[in-house]
């Protein structure tokens, strides 16, 4: 699996050009597009700035002698390149595994191109074998996990490695729900985005034109 995640991170990296303002996606597959970077950097001189969407990848770039800048100190980003939790034959997706939701929302929305790699276990049918994230502010947290329940929606708390409420990069906790088949994200999205106390939640409906996949065979490009 390992493998797989790495052959994706190096194909995208090759979607980089020099002079590029460059996304950086957050969670274990991204890391290894992040890793390539660094090494381009390093030895073909690759000009770049990145821009976040976490403090874990922050500090990996960091450490890689990436050049940064904040998503508000730039005009806009060229290309992002991101992980995924779950993707559906339409391309939406579900990310936030990594807690990085939100930042990842917002770079994704000022970038010019946007692609997501993944092994081929992320891919189905429909969404909805991985928890929907959903960010919310600590104020009255507990009203909209009451509310998620009265739905149907089996909330659960997502939780640091001491078990207690997980606080994300943005100072919000997060709420996962378990919903079984999700047929028409879109509607579940505008439910949640009306849901007064949610920041952002993690289905990431239509905002990708092309997804990097790795299987036993090889690497495929699956575009819209
Ligand atoms: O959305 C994310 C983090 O918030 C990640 O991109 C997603 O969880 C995939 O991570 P991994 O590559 O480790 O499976």
């Amino acid at each position: 699996m390992e493998n797989l995640k790495k052959q994706v991170g190096i194909k995208a990296a090759e979607f980089v050009k020099d002079g590029m303002i460059v996304g950086l996606g957050t969670g274990s597959t991204a890391a290894f597009f992040v890793e390539e970077l660094g090494r381009r950097i390093h030895d073909e001189g690759l000009n770049i700035i990145g821009v976040t969407t976490s403090s874990v990848t922050s500090e990996q770039a960091s450490k890689l002698g990436i050049p940064l800048k904040s998503i508000d100190e730039v005009d806009f980003v060229d290309l992002t390149v991101d992980g995924a939790d779950e993707i559906d034959s339409k391309l939406n997706g579900i990310k936030g595994g990594g807690a990085a939701l939100l930042m990842e929302k917002i770079v994704a929305t000022y970038s010019h191109d946007y692609i997501w790699i993944v092994d081929e276990s992320k891919l189905s049918e429909n969404l909805g074998s991985f928890k929907v994230p959903v960010e919310v502010i600590p104020y009255g947290a507990e009203q909209i996990f009451r509310k998620f329940t009265t739905a149907g929606y089996a909330p659960t708390w997502r939780e640091d490695d001491k078990g207690n409420k997980l606080i994300t990069d943005m100072h919000h906790y997060l709420i996962d729900l378990h919903i079984s088949e999700i047929k028409h994200p879109e509607q579940l999205a505008q439910e949640l985005d009306l849901t007064v106390g949610v920041v952002e939640h993690g289905l990431f409906n239509n905002m990708v034109k092309k997804v990097i996949v790795a299987d036993h065979d090889g690497v495929k490009i699956i575009e819209k």
